[in-house]
């Protein structure tokens, strides 16, 4: 082919290479652009740049009460690990999916569903240098009879300035406000630098299996490590402290282990017109009777209960805060004192209870089986064998069958000290949120959470609730009449709007003067 001729069919195809290339370079901006907009995709002259207050309207305070009510309403109760209110499960995941549009539509919000009810969000930072951090939470409650409830415990009535219902404290309160409060943010343009993670979980009530655990596999595979992650399990604990007005803060730094363990007695059935001395019902009832009147030995004595004693000896008169101040000498009379209160009583040992109990198939039957499921708290001076031992020598009966329905051992202590940038964020935010709040000490959680499936993902797990608690509240987790102010709910969501704006920071938290 003549040169000249050939170089001009290379021209023209050069010339047509690039005006495809322009052409699909323009259909891909005219697609980003149009995604972005949808998205909500914020560009950086939208970045959020200064801090923003956590003030609200009056319409956006009763949004926050009513979407509340609403997630009440929907009856997400877990009885079993094999038995849980599926329908509800599903609905709640539409209801939160219309009530936080934001949070379902934002371009660096990630949304998946887990386990086929929980829900997992990544919310992607701007700034790719900062380890991301999880805020946990969990949408199932227990049971609820409606015998000694003021108001039906599904109905989410609003009265005297409290919304009733189970799972206002344990655990949608939690659920919501993480949403809520993220809803807001975004909505003022609000975008983070450090990325983080909600895990909210569908079966926390009966294991956490197939939510958590779940959640935490996936994060795993995905090579994800936390810098900390925040659960329910500890609150603003106020008129717990005998002669103390002033509420402080607890955090708990670990969890109790648990053991569930049924006992078992089999017996060859028969007439009981002509019974045997003991009948399998009372064989067993025998052995859990020995259990309760024998309580396991009370650890008091190191670890971060004491440090909050000694934190909080402040509070109180001479001499108790000498006593206090002084646990080398007077250790062993402050753990009898604090064992003769029952919330106490579960800080210093491990606690057993006898739950549920099955046996008889007809009044003029001699029971074939009897059985006594108990469930134990480990405290995290013990392992789940040491308390195996201490139970069967307790019950001391080999017509008794021993099986384990599940156990784990108490988790490790998080760190607490100047540098745990979660524990320091949570202490930082408490203060400024709950300024009536002058103490903020470690805690172990007497009861277990969904964050202990997360500990091959970070060593620092906190569980926090910030809301206020009293004792007669305590009472109504898992009991009647559970309830949470409804200004109690809107700290509670304040709180978390701060909480992820300070969560921003880079710097290492700022060394505070121990109360000690
Ligand atoms: C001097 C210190 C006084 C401390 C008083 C401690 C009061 C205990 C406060 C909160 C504990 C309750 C945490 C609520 C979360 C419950 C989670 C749950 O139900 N998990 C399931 C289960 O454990 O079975
Ligand atoms: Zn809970
Ligand atoms: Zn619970």
């Amino acid at each position: 082919v003549p040169a000249a001729s050939w170089r001009r069919g290379h021209v023209r195809n050069m010339a047509r290479r690039y005006v495809c290339v322009l052409a699909l370079a323009a259909v891909l901006l005219l697609v980003f652009a149009t995604v972005s907009r949808s998205k909500g995709l914020r560009g950086r002259e939208h970045q959020q740049t200064s801090r923003i207050p956590s003030q609200f309207s009056k319409e956006e305070r009763v949004a926050m009460k009513e979407k509340l009510k609403g997630a009440i309403q929907i009856p997400t109760v877990s009885f079993s690990q094999e038995e849980y209110n599926t329908s509800a499960l599903a609905e709640f995941g539409e209801y939160i999916r219309k009530v936080f549009p934001t949070v379902f539509s934002t371009s660096f919000i990630q949304h998946e569903t887990v386990g086929n009810y929980s829900h997992l969000f990544t919310v992607q930072g701007s700034d790719a240098s900062l380890q991301p951090y999880m805020l946990l939470a969990h949408f199932d409650v227990v049971p609820a009879p409606t015998e000694g409830w003021e108001v039906p415990p599904f109905s989410g009535l609003e009265r005297e300035g409290f919304i009733h219902g189970r799972g206002t404290l344990d655990n949608k309160n939690s659920v919501m406000a993480i949403l809520h409060a993220l809803e807001l943010l975004l909505i003022r343009n609000y975008i983070p630098r450090r990325s983080f993670f909600i895990s909210l979980g569908h079966d926390e009530e009966v294991s956490g299996m197939n939510g958590a655990q779940k959640i935490s596999a996936l994060l795993q595979a995905r090579g994800v490590q936390l810098a900390f992650i925040v659960d329910e399990g500890s609150f603003i604990l106020d008129g717990f402290l005998p002669n103390s007005k002033k509420p402080f803060a607890m955090i708990s730094v670990s969890e109790k282990g648990a053991i569930n363990l049924r006992l078992q007695v089999n017996m060859t059935p028969g007439h009981s017109a002509a019974p045997p001395k003991e009948t399998s019902i009372g064989i067993i009832a025998a052995a859990v009777s020995r259990l309760e009147q024998t309580p396991m030995p009370n650890m008091f004595g190191s670890g971060p209960l004491e440090t909050a004693v000694q934190q909080l000896a402040s509070e109180f008169p001479f001499p108790v805060n000498i006593v206090l101040s002084n646990l080398w000498l007077f250790g062993p009379l402050v753990s009898r004192l604090m064992e003769r209160n029952y919330i106490m009583n579960a800080l210093v040992r491990t606690t057993m209870a006898l739950t549920m109990f099955n046996a008889g198939v007809k009044v003029n039957v001699i029971p074939p089986v009897a059985q006594a499921t108990i469930n134990l708290r480990i405290h995290p001076a013990q392992t789940v064998q040491e308390v195996l031992e201490f139970v069967k020598n307790v019950v001391a009966d080999d017509r008794v069958q021993f099986h384990v329905l599940n156990a784990f051992d108490p988790l490790p202590i998080s760190p607490f000290d100047d540098q745990a940038l979660g524990y320091q964020l949570l202490r930082q935010t408490i203060q400024s949120v709950f300024p009536e709040v002058s103490i903020v000490t470690p805690g172990i959680c007497i009861s277990n959470t969904d964050s202990r499936h997360f500990t091959n993902l970070t060593t620092d797990i906190y569980r926090f609730n910030p809301v206020n608690l009293h004792p007669e509240s305590f009472k109504s987790i898992h009991g009647i009449n559970e309830k949470i102010s409804v200004q109690g709910y809107e700290t509670q969501m304040k709180f978390i709007f701060e909480f992820i704006q300070n969560a921003d920071t880079d710097e290492q938290p700022v060394p505070h003067l121990h109360e000690l």
